[in-house]
């Protein structure tokens, strides 16, 4: 039997692409992203699993700078899930939401909301929460504040909440890219056929070299390497000193990815793969 560390508490969206993906494993919830990595990275668990990239908000920065910088782990595998945000609020302030002085949730969910809440929560002030769930926890806690939660509808019922909106996303197209995280390379124990491969690398660019991204990129074209994402980030080393996440619509084969490699290591940039990975999709309920 696996076990699977998730962003918890219950009841997260993480938590849904873990229970969608490994329905017969048993998931063990952790605070944070950090506690959540840490996890795997000490065997406290097999895999964890964390958010990575939402279509409307983009990169989780804290999921990436974590493994980045503080612990470094092969991502193994990922989950391509849909995102449903609903207003959820104590039953004793079904009736009343547009008073609600509070909105709790997760930094991702509130940007995903914010044209709803611009239009019919403008007076209300925002808490930044570890996640939609723990936000969801906290309303359910304090039935007297007049304050909501941002979270999905298996919130609502773990934590005893009312649904006040449905679907309050600004945009219909909402997905969230969950990472699977490992101590090593490794097979997924999942016995359906995922949608595809991809390849995530990591590449700093040599210091002060004009033209040094256009060449990065050519070595990808030239081989027809179809890229899915580039990324920056800071390399906390210095104003403007950044790297590039770079990802690949691709498993790591032997020839053209490797190719790819040594051309940019020859051109003095620093490569590191983060991993070669199955995705795969969650379908709309
Ligand atoms: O907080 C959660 O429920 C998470 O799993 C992180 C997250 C937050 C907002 C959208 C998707 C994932």
């Amino acid at each position: 039997m696996q076990t699977i560390g998730y962003l918890g508490p219950k009841a997260t969206f993480t938590h849904l692409a873990v229970t969608a993906i490994f329905p017969n494993a048993e998931s063990v919830p952790y605070n944070t992203i950090p506690q959540c990595i840490d996890a795997v990275r000490d065997g406290e668990v097999d895999l964890a699993v964390v958010p990575l990239e939402n279509a409307l908000e983009g990169s989780v920065n804290l999921t990436i700078d974590y493994l980045i910088h503080e612990c470094s782990l092969p991502i193994v595998g990922e989950i391509v899930a849909p995102i449903e945000q609903h207003l959820l609020v104590h039953p004793q302030q079904a009736d009343a939401w547009k008073n609600i002085e509070r909105i709790y949730s997760h930094s991702h969910a509130i940007a995903q909301c914010h044209k709803f809440l611009h239009r019919h929560l403008k007076r209300a002030s925002y808490e930044y929460m570890a996640s939609t769930s723990a936000a969801a926890k906290y309303v359910s806690e304090h039935p007297h504040e007049k304050a909501a939660a941002i979270g999905n509808r298996l919130a609502a019922k773990e934590y005893g909440l009312a649904i006040a909106k449905e679907n309050i996303h600004d945009y219909d197209y909402n997905h969230t890219r969950f990472i699977i995280l490992h101590q090593q390379p490794c097979e997924l124990p999942i016995d359906h056929e995922p949608d595809g491969y991809k390849t995530t690398l990591m590449i700093t660019l040599p210091k002060d070299q004009a033209g040094a991204l256009h060449q990065v990129l050519s070595a990808f074209a030239w081989r027809k390497l179809n890229l899915t994402k580039i990324e920056s980030r800071p390399a906390k080393t210095g104003l403007g000193n950044y790297f590039f996440i770079i990802d690949i619509d691709q498993k790591l084969d032997d020839v053209l990815i490797p190719g790819a490699i040594a051309e940019l290591e020859a051109l003095d940039c620093a490569v590191q793969v983060l991993g070669s990975y199955p995705y795969y999709t969650v379908k709309q309920k």
